[in-house]
């Protein structure tokens, strides 16, 4: 039987022990281009270490998946951070867990609103990106250099990500 998981809305808050929110919330940090562009200006930490390393932008195509959604395993990147926001105005899942001496602790489930994106900071474990309707298309802004910047984590018993309230 897999332990359960409730997700909750997705706020800056609640997120910030493990990334930032990406959204147009309140008023522009500043007004450009002749005054029609509102600037919603740095709104994530990006953090790319390690030898050679950069920041890229890549495309993600995922599957998508569906609530009850079963939590087997989560990763984490040592040496950057990584973003995710959608190319469509569509709700997705983000897993994080809290570091637990090393180990992945217990996860917190997340929902987004539509048109919000998330960068995970540097070693935060994450489950993959979880995608809940077609396209699951999504620019990623992660680290690209030499090392091994990836960490997975299979838990012994998984866990079962169900909606909350
Ligand atoms: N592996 C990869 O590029 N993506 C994962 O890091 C992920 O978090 O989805
Ligand atoms: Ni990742």
């Amino acid at each position: 039987m897999a332990r359960g998981i409730l997700t909750e809305p997705l706020t800056r808050d609640a997120f910030a022990p493990f990334g930032d929110v990406i959204e147009t919330s309140g008023d522009p940090t500043m007004i450009i281009n002749q005054g029609k562009c509102g600037r919603y200006h740095d709104l994530a930490a990006l953090d790319m270490a390690g030898a050679n390393a950069r920041a890229g932008i890549s495309l993600f195509l995922s599957e998508k998946r569906t609530l009850p959604y079963l939590l087997e395993m989560v990763e984490r990147h040592p040496l950057g951070s990584q973003a995710f926001l959608p190319m469509t105005q569509a709700a997705f899942l983000v897993i994080v867990c809290p570091d637990d001496n090393g180990k992945p602790g217990h996860p917190r489930a997340f929902i987004t609103e539509p048109g919000q994106g998330i960068n995970l900071h540097r070693n935060i474990w994450h489950g993959v990106l979880t995608p809940l309707s077609d396209p699951g298309l999504f620019s990623v802004v992660d680290r690209i250099g030499d090392g091994d910047n990836l960490e997975e984590f299979r838990f012994e018993e998984p866990y079962e990500v169900v909606r909350g309230s």
